[in-house]
């Protein structure tokens, strides 16, 4: 299987009764005897409920044979009125239990959502950074969304109108049997029969119909995602009709498909009235003319009429729920396959934690691409001393960042492998691996929250001194203590709000919260002016003391002091040595030194 790949929507795992099955144990949980108490109470309410609507019928039936009667005979007018106030009684009592039976039930659904959603949510986590840069945000969410509803409505309908209306089919053919013979018994089941098979066949084709609905509705929400997140960039390239247009499209294609669903809906309710009135028209017919002949009551006629008015009610029902149960069964299997998503990269099984003393960092003729038909690293190999300050340099496209990805185990290699202070990077926990570096990417993104949040986030449980001596040491403090709501600003989607500068120093504060053994410069002075680059990289400096660092960097005099510069190219070391030894190689850093050297000259002589 390809990495990080959904499985097949064919696949056999995810059919109708395969997603039931996995579905099942969130009816019955395991290990909430609290939870199992409340299913078995709302059964019970359940039951109750149908053993009163069954019995009303009768009183309904009883209370007009009385009144049929001759009038004014007491004893009638009697036995009249107490079977319309157990009528009452009856109809009020099954309201009762409903209500009951969905209070008691409230917190199975609930919670069995809510269990849903959480696996899902740290499943996503788990899976590689292939998945998320080839995810749409806005469908994943969506399927998120249907799959965690799906599951409430599916155990409600379950167990509150299957269950029931099996129990009232058999029992009203119980009990036309009884008291009418076997002609109305048969009656009612073909056309029962006839009403499922109608529902069934047409609500098959408008799964159909409601499936491309779903996926157009999700490329619609994905499309207006995308649009609003690069915001800037349609305004920079004029493009905001273009984007419209991209956006209608998406939205007129979900309208028509939405429109021919609901078409479909049309035609699903006049077959099933048609097949209801036609026995209803049948079975009335037959009871008056059984009245005329002097063997059924006025009664009967009531009595036929209400158990077929209620027995439909809840198949009339069926149709919907037959349609929001293969809808749920749809959704639920669709966030199953997220769920299912291959993780590419896993924990070994009892993977030991990394345990660091000497954090050095080395990579054994490590091979890798990002897919199977481009190599980017061709068998890398160097070492980073325990405490010393690396850097690695090259032109772009090298394979730079490649390498942070590949120490953060973001990926795995092809082959060769990756040690810190000795330990195999593959055979490790993601956990421990990951809390012993600490990166400051090239453009750092924020969470839409303050400021303090944003550098407390390094690490978990971290106080507001450590806050305020990260930003001290990232150069920022003085910026946030001029802010009037200070550690308390918003930094908006992103970290938008902030300039590039003010963003990469939040990222760095956020780090030294972190305080993590290894550090990683991923080009992290990038965006910032030299003044405020010159005191980062005495922070850094400051910072590096201790620890390893590996830095990637474009512009050369950041990087010039460092014990060992590792120079990238095309994916290979072409030069490694210290800034000194690599002039004096006059390769090929010694001709990227002299080109910035020169335009660096140019710079101040144009601003002179
Ligand atoms: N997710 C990805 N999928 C496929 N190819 C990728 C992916 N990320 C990077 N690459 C490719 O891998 C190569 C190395 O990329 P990398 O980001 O490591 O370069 P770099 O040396 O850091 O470049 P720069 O200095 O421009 O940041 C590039 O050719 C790039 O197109």
């Amino acid at each position: 299987m390809p990495p990080d790949t959904p499985t097949s929507p064919k696949d056999a795992r995810h059919d109708g009764w395969a997603t039931l099955k996995r579905f099942l144990p969130y009816l019955w949980p395991a290990d909430n005897a609290i939870l199992r108490r409340r299913v078995m109470g709302a059964v019970v309410m359940v039951l109750l409920g149908k053993a009163t609507t069954l019995a009303l019928p009768f009183a309904y039936k009883k209370a007009v044979d009385a009144m049929t009667l001759p009038a004014g005979a007491q004893p009638a007018l009697t036995v009249a009125l107490a079977f319309v106030l157990a009528y009452a009684l009856g109809r009020f009592a099954g309201v009762l239990f409903d209500n009951l039976r969905n209070i008691v039930f409230e917190r199975v659904g609930q919670d069995a959502t809510r269990h849903l959603a959480e696996n899902v949510f740290a499943r996503l986590h788990k899976l590689s950074l292939r998945f998320h840069l080839a995810r749409r945000t806005g469908e994943v969410t969506k399927v998120i969304e249907r799959g965690t509803k799906s599951i409430d409505t599916m155990l409600y309908f379950l167990l509150f109108n299957i269950a029931p209306t099996v129990i009232e089919l058999t029992a009203v053919i119980v009990i036309f049997w009884l008291n009418f013979g076997l002609g109305l018994v048969t009656a009612t089941i073909l056309a029962v029969i006839a009403y499922v098979y109608a529902t069934r066949t047409i609500t098959e084709w408008r799964t159909a119909l409601r499936e491309k609905m779903n996926r157009l509705d999700g490329q619609a929400l994905a499309r207006a995602v995308d649009s609003l997140l690069n915001y800037e960039t349609v305004k920079y390239f004029g493009a905001e009709s273009r984007e419209e247009a991209r956006y209608a499209s998406a939205a007129r294609a979900y309208a028509d498909a939405a429109v021919k669903s609901e078409n479909s809906l049309g035609l699903l309710n006049i077959a099933q009235a048609l097949i209801v009135n036609l026995l209803m028209a049948g079975a009335m017919a037959w009871t008056v003319y059984g009245w005329s002949q002097g063997r059924l009551t006025v009664g009967d006629l009531v009595f036929v009429n209400t158990y077929l008015t209620q027995l439909f009610r809840p198949l009339d029902m069926l149709g919907m729920v037959y349609r929001t149960i293969r809808q749920g069964l749809i959704d639920m299997a669709e966030m199953f396959r997220l769920i299912d998503t291959h993780i590419e990269v896993a924990d070994a099984p009892d993977a030991p934690a990394l345990v660091v003393n000497r954090p050095s960092v080395t990579f054994d003729n490590v091979v890798f691409g990002y897919d199977r038909d481009r190599e980017i690293l061709h068998g890398l190999s160097f070492e980073a001393p325990a405490g010393s300050r690396v850097a690695i340099v090259g032109p772009s496209g090298a394979g730079k960042s490649t390498i942070a990805r590949l120490l953060f185990r973001f990926y795995d290699p092809w082959s060769g492998r990756i040690l810190i202070d000795g330990q195999d990077i593959a055979g490790v926990t993601q956990a421990s691996l990951r809390a012993a570096l600490g990166i400051v990417p090239q453009d750092s993104v924020l969470f839409n929250d303050t400021i303090g949040y944003n550098i407390a986030y390094g690490r978990d449980g971290a106080g507001m001194a450590e806050v305020e001596a990260a930003a001290k040491g990232a150069a920022i403090a003085d910026f946030i203590a001029r802010l009037p709501q200070g550690y308390d600003t918003e930094v908006g989607e992103r970290g938008l709000k902030l300039s590039g500068g003010e963003k990469q120093r939040v990222a760095i504060a956020r780090t030294l919260v972190k305080n993590p053994p290894i550090l990683l410069f991923d080009e992290a002075t990038s965006a910032l002016d030299t003044r405020t680059e010159q005191d980062i990289l005495s922070t850094m400096r400051a910072v590096a003391s201790h620890r390893t660092t590996i830095s990637i960097a474009h512009r050369l005099s950041t990087i010039a002091d460092s014990d060992t510069i590792l120079v990238l190219d095309q994916g290979r070391l072409s030069e490694q040595g210290n800034h000194a030894d690599l002039l004096r190689r006059d390769g090929l850093y010694a001709e990227m030194w002299a080109r910035q050297a020169a335009e660096s000259a140019e710079v101040s002589e144009a601003a002179e």
